[in-house]
């Protein structure tokens, strides 16, 4: 296929988004299913534009001054590739499967759109009922941590140590061109696409299969590492899902003590039988009833939260959630946050942690909520979060945005990993 036709492809898909409102995985992958002649690499930079449209989507419709599927498409492959109108205009002439070419109308507004600058809360690419969030979020840094935030993701992989050391798996991953990542003492990386490219399907590696390394994002292991799971501790995963955070808990833990990995949604659950015994992890009980979870009152070690939340923080690998989000959703999910962080606590034994992670960047879904909890339950104190990070990444003070009191914050300007929040409390 030529241009004109993957950003046609592009143009279809994203309307199959909207009109039928369903993630765009889902659209991606129903596309490939009926053009089965489309080869892997127009597929790959069919899905960089749709992507790329979702992650830019107010820019792009600014280009245009619409927000049509075919203005978000073309806006974004324009911005991304610094395309003039009259260049985007000579790749598509001729092309029987290209999309129109841009009429008077658009060559004349995106011509003077681009001739301006652009305005701040348009370049922040945020649902606008968001903008005093991020606002309140990143203070003056807000323009650069949304840019950030609309910027291609990397892959990110978490060594399994229960099975490798980093060098080794790094070795057999050579040709996927893994390295180490920067701040995850076990993290790999292979840096965001360029261009029409795709990242390699690392699960399909023999190192995957033989459960050297997961995919997971270096912020999700940041936070899994501050939680401070230890070997021979007894700990709740008390929002376990399909076992993220578990797996490099039981890593970090080399197997010795006990995690209970609990989640309200048992359907979650399912994948997390999988991937333990592909990583070895012999210390993981999975419990899929709250009520058998009654003996574990006052008895752990550590208890892990990780809430259910707007994924705000994610919204670079999921774009197309960030145009769902509404502001229901998002008390929906303060109102579960506040209740699980409250179920949780009684778990904790006196001198225990409770810790609290989401992937949010909104203030509502995490400091907030930390002194929320504080103040519902005082037998609970937060402990010093500068110390915390002082000990476990030392050689990274400047990496994440730490208020004494108040929390971790990871962010893809500051950390280079996806939005995350860590705090933990000791109960008294
Ligand atoms: C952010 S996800 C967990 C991701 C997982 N820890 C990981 O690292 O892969 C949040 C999880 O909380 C679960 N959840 C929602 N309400 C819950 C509740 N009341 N009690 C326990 N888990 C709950 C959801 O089913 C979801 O799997």
């Amino acid at each position: 296929m030529r241009l004109g036709g993957r950003l046609a492809a592009a143009i279809e898909i994203i309307q199959d988004i909207e009109t039928r409102h369903r993630p765009a995985a889902d659209a991606m992958r129903d596309w490939g299913l009926s053009h089965r002649f489309a080869g892997a690499g127009d597929r790959a930079a069919i899905g960089n534009f749709v992507y790329d449209a979702l992650r830019r989507r107010r820019s792009a419709a600014w280009l245009f001054d619409e927000d049509t599927p075919r203005a978000i498409v073309l806006g974004a492959a324009m911005l991304e590739n610094a395309l003039t109108p009259e260049a985007l205009n000579a790749a598509l002439e001729g092309d029987n499967f290209a999309p129109p070419l841009l009429d008077a109308d658009e060559l004349e507004v995106s011509a003077t759109r681009l001739s301006q600058p652009m305005p701040a809360d348009i370049a922040a690419n945020v649902p606008e009922w968001c903008l005093p969030m991020v606002e309140a979020a990143f203070g003056e840094a807000w323009a650069g941590e949304c840019a950030a935030l609309a910027a291609r993701p990397p892959l990110d992989m978490r060594v399994n140590r229960l099975k490798a050391e980093r060098a080794k798996v790094l070795n057999a991953l050579r040709r996927a061109g893994a390295e180490p990542s920067p701040i995850a003492p076990d993290g790999m990386r292979v840096p965001p696409i360029a261009g029409n490219g795709r990242h390699p399907n690392v699960q399909t590696e023999p190192a995957f299969q033989k459960g050297w390394f997961e995919v997971q994002d270096e912020g999700s292991q940041i936070v899994a590492e501050l939680a401070g799971a230890r070997p021979g501790m007894q700990v709740l995963d008390f929002c376990a899902g399909a076992g993220g955070k578990t797996l490099a808990m039981a890593a970090a833990m080399e197997n010795r003590g006990q995690i209970h990995a609990f989640d309200a949604d048992r359907k979650r659950l399912s994948p997390i039988f999988d991937r333990l015994k592909r990583a070895a992890c012999r210390n993981v009980q999975v419990v899929a009833e709250e009520a058998a979870l009654t003996p574990l009152e006052g008895q752990m070690d550590l208890v892990l939260v990780d809430a259910p939340c707007t994924g705000s923080g994610t919204w670079r690998r999921r774009p197309d959630a960030k145009w769902r989000l509404t502001p229901q959703q998002l008390e929906a999910r303060l109102a579960e946050q506040v209740a699980i962080l409250d179920a949780a606590a009684k778990f904790v034994k006196p001198g225990g942690r409770l810790t609290y992670v989401t992937c949010s960047i909104f203030l509502e879904e995490n400091s907030q909520q930390a002194d929320a909890f504080v103040r519902r339950m005082p037998g609970f104190r937060p402990v010093d979060h500068e110390a915390v990070w002082r000990d476990r990444f030392p050689e990274h003070a400047d990496k994440a945005l730490i208020a004494a009191e108040k929390g971790i914050a990871l962010t893809p300007a500051t950390s280079g990993t996806d939005g995350f929040y860590f705090a933990a409390f000791r109960r008294e």
